[in-house]
């Protein structure tokens, strides 16, 4: 065997498609791109959208996903995968059973259940399932203050309440928790961090005022999964993700109508010199 071959950090996006480019995998693959580590991906369901909405949406059969899986399960070494959109009851159970039986290394959960525009990426059902099933399987989970109120059945008022919840969370057995905040309100954007280790951060930006914010949650765990996967330790890489994801906002791209999509080559362009 070449042992050559493989050792090129290789991540995985399991998570549906949005044809306007800007979040789901999308957002993932470019992300992961920018990030220097060579991405796959199982599609789970294909949506028809843009930065206007989703204006359709279909779930692929359990006979292609499994096939996805396995196909890459043959040939790659993947060193971190992600979760985003998945749907419904079936498909989480399709994704589990996958994530059981493969290694794809840390599995990094981004609860994904509502678009910006409004419509339902993960049935109310399958939050239990979620709750239940993947977030054992995860190192790391990111959902929205919004999801992380349905997630606990908890409303959010203060930041004494995300780090309740964050604890409750960790206790569904998620090693690692992150609380994003950019639906709160405020001239801050802070996102909780809670690890495994029980020691715990706030990474804290400027609110930036925009309605292109197209994708943002895909982007930081995209980002967060590719720097595990280059070896990089979990607290600097939410660090580097929070660079990210707030550069990627900042230079903004006029692309689209609605909420538009994020500028994921501004964290390069920015640290030209840098290693990432
Ligand atoms: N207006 C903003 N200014 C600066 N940072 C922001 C802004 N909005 C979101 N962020 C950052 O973007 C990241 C994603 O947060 P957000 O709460 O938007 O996630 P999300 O709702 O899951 O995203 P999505 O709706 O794309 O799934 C976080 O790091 C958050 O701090
Ligand atoms: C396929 C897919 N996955 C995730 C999102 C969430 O992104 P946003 O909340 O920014 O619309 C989305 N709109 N579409």
């Amino acid at each position: 065997m070449n042992s050559e071959i493989n050792s090129f950090p290789q991540v995985l996006t399991i998570a549906g498609t949005d044809s306007g480019g800007g979040a789901g995998m999308m957002a993932d693959l470019k992300t992961m791109q920018e990030c220097h580590t060579f991405s796959t991906g199982v599609i789970i369901a294909v949506t028809a959208q843009n930065t206007l909405g989703v204006q359709q949406s279909f779930m692929l059969p359990k006979e292609i996903i499994d096939a996805q899986f396995a196909s890459i399960a043959a040939d790659f070494q993947i060193r971190a995968c992600k979760t985003g959109m998945l749907g419904d009851v079936q498909h989480v159970q399709y994704v589990v059973n996958n994530l059981k039986k493969y290694d794809f290394g840390p599995l990094i959960v981004d609860p994904v259940m509502v678009a910006k525009g409004g419509a339902i990426l993960l049935t109310d059902e399958a939050i239990s399932l979620v709750k239940q099933q993947l977030f054992p399987l995860a190192t790391v989970i990111t959902p929205n203050i919004i999801e992380a109120q349905r997630l606990v059945d908890q409303e959010i008022k203060d930041a004494n309440d995300i780090k309740l919840a964050a604890k409750k969370l960790q206790d569904l057995g998620a090693k690692n928790v992150i609380i994003k905040g950019g639906h709160a309100k405020g001239q801050q954007v802070s996102d909780y961090c809670l690890f495994l280790d029980h020691t715990d951060l706030w990474l804290n930006a400027p609110r930036i005022i925009t309605p292109r914010t197209h994708g943002t949650g895909d982007t930081l765990s995209a980002c967060i999964c590719s720097q595990i996967a280059r070896g990089i330790p979990l607290k600097t890489a939410v660090h580097i993700a929070k660079d990210f994801i707030n550069l990627a906002i900042k230079k903004t791209i006029q692309v689209g109508h609605g909420h538009g999509p994020l500028n994921h080559w501004a964290y390069q362009e920015v640290n030209k010199n840098a290693e990432l």
